[in-house]
């Protein structure tokens, strides 16, 4: 039996065949030249027959797809089906292979290439909803040109059986075409444990594994046994391994549905918060008992656009999230552009180094106003709802940088400003960062990769890529000690969690225990945390809390709690 291991990021044990995640689709070479030799049998003819084939092989594929596919889904397929074999788009490609076409001839993949291009550019001229649609010619472009070059399409495989999903890493767009009912595990060659592979198998409650070598070249259809939370990937399971999957889908289901209040087993209550992207997933965490929303990633709701959106467009998406919790807190996040997550409006792709580059609250340096306009949105948004709304600024710095950020807030009437704390020094100097705002919220995350000077999203930094590292945790207690102090005498300042350290059970009751008053993670982790915490008094998490600080090492001080979690076991987590 051969096996693969990684790092188990969200568990569960599951057995079923693997599909692997199509390589993205490269640039075809700009155009013909005396390199490429043009054989004798391919005729301008020819190549136009190939491009109209593999159009009208794209559009039967879609249609196909379309037509076991519902709701919203369905009509995104049908309208992607129509646009491949526009034939305006055919035609303009055609034209690109004549050897009179301005530039000279092309093979067929670049001629398809840049008229899509073209299509894309005066689409996006157009602006409004025409805009909206150039990510689906360029959906159709590179479907095109896969089918030319006789590759798999691409984005996630299309599959009547569920399948274990396989990459080199998955990006956060590929959420939005992720079928949970088709996909039941993920595991990657590459990604850390706070990379956005990891946020979403936790977010859709899919056993997953990230940072195993190899795993991107599995065969399709082969069958594998993954267990999640041991980070090991078995080919060809034997029946030993085909019953503990079995056996782990009985037991998964036993453990109770999330109760709406989370309260500790000596009655101390801890809020468990959800993490959102879109309205759609607030009604989803409201639906699952969340307590509130604990972190509104808002770049989440303007991925698949290179213009900022206008503050009506934030007004909407932002309310939809309030509607859903109205009279509970909601923690919005201001945008977040940069390094993992890169907006074109407000990132500089060139940077040579953008984890440490002008990203987050940072971005207010390069592209004044839109902070300010998106504050605006927030105040507009919580005016017409029901919602607590509390604001943040990702990757603060410095005392000064919460202060200006709280001025800003103050000035567009939002009451409640607040800091992540996911930079170290901010961590490391939290008394006199909180004295400028209300409340923190450590973003684990990244104050993971920058404690640890490690790529949240490089496979092999794993290991370092690890909340449980004891440097991350002195952090956290730093940054609860520092607010304690600020708030002395004044109004409390609480800390919350918010990265996804907080819906790892076991670290979530070693978070408690090192003064932590909030937990926020995906809607799937609710019901495990609740249970786990349900089981130990804040006495016992303080005392965890001690010995994972003193553990020389990640491992052991997992090791340490765990074995004091006989919970863990029995809910198979
Ligand atoms: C919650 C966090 O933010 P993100 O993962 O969106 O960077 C974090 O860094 O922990
Ligand atoms: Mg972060």
């Amino acid at each position: 039996m051969q096996t693969f291991s990684g790092v188990g990021v969200a568990p569960g044990r599951v057995l079923g065949p693997v599909r692997q995640m199509p390589k993205p689709v490269q640039e075809p070479p700009a155009r013909l030249d005396g390199a490429v030799n043009i054989p004798a049998d391919v005729t301008v003819e020819s190549q136009g027959q190939r491009i109209k084939d593999a159009a009208k092989a794209v559009q039967a594929e879609l249609r196909a797809r379309a037509a076991t596919a519902s709701g919203e889904g369905k009509e995104v397929l049908e309208a992607t089906a129509l646009m491949a074999a526009d034939p305006m788009l055919v035609k303009s490609a055609i034209r690109l292979l004549s050897p009179e076409a301005p530039g000279g001839a092309r093979t067929a993949e670049r001629a398809v290439w840049e008229a899509a291009a073209t299509v894309a550019d005066s689409l996006k001229a157009l602006g409004g909803y025409m805009a909206e649609r150039v990510a689906d010619v360029l959906d159709v472009r590179a479907r095109i040109v896969s089918e030319l070059r006789g590759l798999p399409a691409p984005g996630i495989p299309a599959s009547d059986v569920p399948f274990i999903l396989a990459a080199e890493d998955l990006a956060p767009a590929d959420t939005a075409t992720l079928d949970p009912a088709k996909v039941i595990a993920l595991i990657t060659s590459s990604g850390g444990p706070q990379s956005h592979t990891a946020i979403l198998a936790r977010a859709l409650g899919l056993p997953a594994i990230v940072a195993a070598p190899g795993v991107d070249e599995i065969g399709d259809g082969t069958e594998v046994y993954l267990d999640g939370a041991a980070g090991t990937i078995t080919v060809d399971p034997g029946e030993e391994l085909r019953l503990a999957a079995k056996a782990w889908a009985n037991q998964a289901s036993t453990i109770a549905a999330f109760s709406g209040s989370n309260v500790m087993a000596d009655g101390f209550r801890v809020p468990l918060l959800a993490n959102v992207g879109t309205g759609a997933d607030a009604v989803k965490a409201a639906d699952a008992g969340a307590e509130g929303v604990g972190l509104l990633r808002t770049e989440f709701c303007f991925l698949d656009r290179d213009d900022e959106p206008t503050v009506e467009e934030q007004i909407a998406a932002y309310g939809a999230v309030f509607a859903a919790f109205p009279g509970k807190k909601v923690v919005v996040r201001t945008l977040d552009a940069g390094a993992d997550k890169p907006l074109p409006f407000l990132t500089n792709a060139d940077e040579p180094n953008p984890a440490l580059g002008v990203r987050g609250y940072r971005t207010d340096l390069t592209s004044p106003g839109v902070l300010e306009r998106q504050l605006a949105a927030i105040a507009a948004a919580e005016a017409a709802n029901q919602a607590e709304v509390w604001v943040m600024a990702p990757m603060i710095s410095t005392a000064e940088e919460a202060a200006h950020f709280a001025a800003l807030c103050s000035a567009a009437g939002l009451k409640t400003p607040g800091v992540m704390v996911e930079v170290p020094s901010a961590a490391l100097t939290a008394a006199s960062v909180l004295r400028e705002v209300s409340f923190a919220s450590l973003g684990t995350n990244d104050l993971t990769q920058y404690a640890m000077a490690a790529d949240r999203q490089l496979g092999p930094l794993a290991t370092l890529n690890d909340p449980w590292q004891p440097a991350v945790l002195q952090l956290v207690k730093l940054t609860a000690d520092g607010a304690a102090a600020a708030s002395a005498g004044g109004s409390a300042r609480p800390v919350g969690v918010c990265g996804e350290a907080a819906a790892d059970p076991a670290l979530a009751v070693v978070l408690v225990g090192l003064g932590v008053a909030t937990l926020s993670m995906s809607a799937r982790a609710l019901a495990a945390v609740s249970a786990v915490l349900a089981t130990v008094t804040v006495a016992q998490a303080q005392q965890l809390a001690t010995a994972a600080l003193a553990a020389p090492s990640a491992s052991a001080a997992r090791k340490a709690v765990r074995a004091q979690l006989p919970i863990l076991d029995e809910l198979g987590l």
